[in-house]
């Protein structure tokens, strides 16, 4: 049998000797791929509805038995949200890219990753979205062409969820199923409780207080909510987001009324994790209480839900209710604090690969 080199092939650059008509195999890298949930590809009804669509659909985020779910989702939801929705991503909108800032952040942070790692010359950072594009599987694909045998997948949810982290896994392994010749995968933990990660949370609200000319009396952690139902059931998100803010409360050295745990963006008509922030805001205007800062620890990158619901409508809450002082403080995006924490897990889960 005639054997040919074929020189773009092989680990790290040496030469492999195939059959003719073999078809190409590129090996000897590994990647590294970032997960963030998704977002819309424009803000206008039919983008809006696709990626409504796919992510309303999900069994781990509605849970509801679908002869029930889908009539509403189908008859009602997909019908009205799209466009209420759609305005509300009108409004933080990146127009310069025209794209959400969701997706801004994560490829940034894809980048920023990629620069930092330089010197691991077997390593490739790529990023997807588990719902609507770039695609885990288009670009798990892209990552296997590219040579990579192995893959470590980081679903950027510092809190674990089955509606987050589960899904991304899911749809991962999904892709696999596909595969005869599947990568070798190493999935990324929740790091709710890793040192780098809480130092990183404290520096950027010390940073962001000293830009600004008061001193908030209480600071909200808000975390996006889930269905109480999901907690009852043994999701242990509630409880990671409650050390999140415990080890943040301790390294920043305040008590437990300074420093609050809430939890936003309920959707549909049950009882979802509490207290609510929006109801948290009013009741301390109502209170008395003059001045206010938000935090969002469980979002990797600012987006719809910290940008529109928390800067936006929590800040017009307060102020109606009495309030004087609301500030936001932005989520780690790709600052240095945020890349640190994401530089530093990766390495770790590149033990021995890289
Ligand atoms: C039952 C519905 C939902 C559950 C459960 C849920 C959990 C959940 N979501 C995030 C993070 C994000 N959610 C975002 C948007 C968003 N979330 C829901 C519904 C549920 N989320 C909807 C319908 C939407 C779309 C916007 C809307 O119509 O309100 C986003 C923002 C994406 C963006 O493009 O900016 C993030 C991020 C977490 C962390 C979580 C559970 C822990
Ligand atoms: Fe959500
Ligand atoms: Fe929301």
């Amino acid at each position: 049998m005639t054997l040919k080199t074929m020189p773009e092939t092989g680990t790290a650059g040496s030469a492999a000797l195939l059959p003719e008509g073999h078809p190409p195999v590129r090996i000897g890298k590994v990647g590294v791929l970032l997960v963030n949930l998704g977002t819309p590809d424009g803000t206008s009804y039919w983008p809006m509805r696709r990626y409504l669509r796919e992510f309303l659909s999900d069994r781990r985020v509605i849970e509801w038995p679908r002869a029930i779910w889908y009539p509403i989702l189908h008859g009602i939801v997909l019908n009205t949200r799209p466009k209420k929705s759609g305005a509300a991503y009108d409004a933080i909108w990146n127009r310069e890219r025209d794209e959400s800032p969701l997706r801004t952040f994560t490829r940034s942070q894809a980048e920023k990753l990629g620069a930092a790692l330089e010197g691991l010359d077997n390593v490739i950072v790529d990023w997807a979205m588990r719902y609507g594009t770039p695609s885990i599987e288009k670009v798990t694909k892209s990552l296997m062409e590219r040579g990579c045998e192995r893959i470590v997948m980081f679903p950027l949810y510092p809190q674990y969820s089955a509606t987050t982290t589960a899904t991304v896994n899911d749809k991962f392994f999904e892709a696999l199923m596909k595969m005869r010749f599947q990568p070798a995968i190493r999935t990324v933990p929740p790091y709710h409780d890793e040192p780098a990660y809480i130092e990183a949370l404290a520096r950027s609200i010390e940073q962001h207080l000293a830009t600004v000319d008061f001193e908030p009396e209480v600071v909200i952690a808000s975390y996006h909510g889930i269905p109480q139902s999901y907690f009852r059931r043994g999701d242990p998100y509630h409880c990671h987001c409650q050390k999140t803010t415990r080890l943040l409360r301790e390294r920043l050295g305040w008590d437990e009324e300074k420093l609050i745990t809430c939890f936003q963006s309920r959707f549909g008509p049950e009882e979802w994790l509490q207290p609510y922030t929006d109801k948290t805001v009013e009741k301390l205007a109502r209170e008395g209480v003059k001045s206010v800062a938000v935090l969002n620890p469980g979002f990797v990158s600012d987006c719809l839900e910290t940008l529109e619901e928390i800067a936006g409508e929590a800040g017009e809450i307060f102020h109606h209710a009495g309030g004087e002082n609301f500030t936001h403080i932005p989520c780690l995006n790709d600052s240095a604090e945020g890349m640190a924490v994401i530089e530093a897990l990766i390495r770790r889960e590149l033990a021995g690969w890289a």
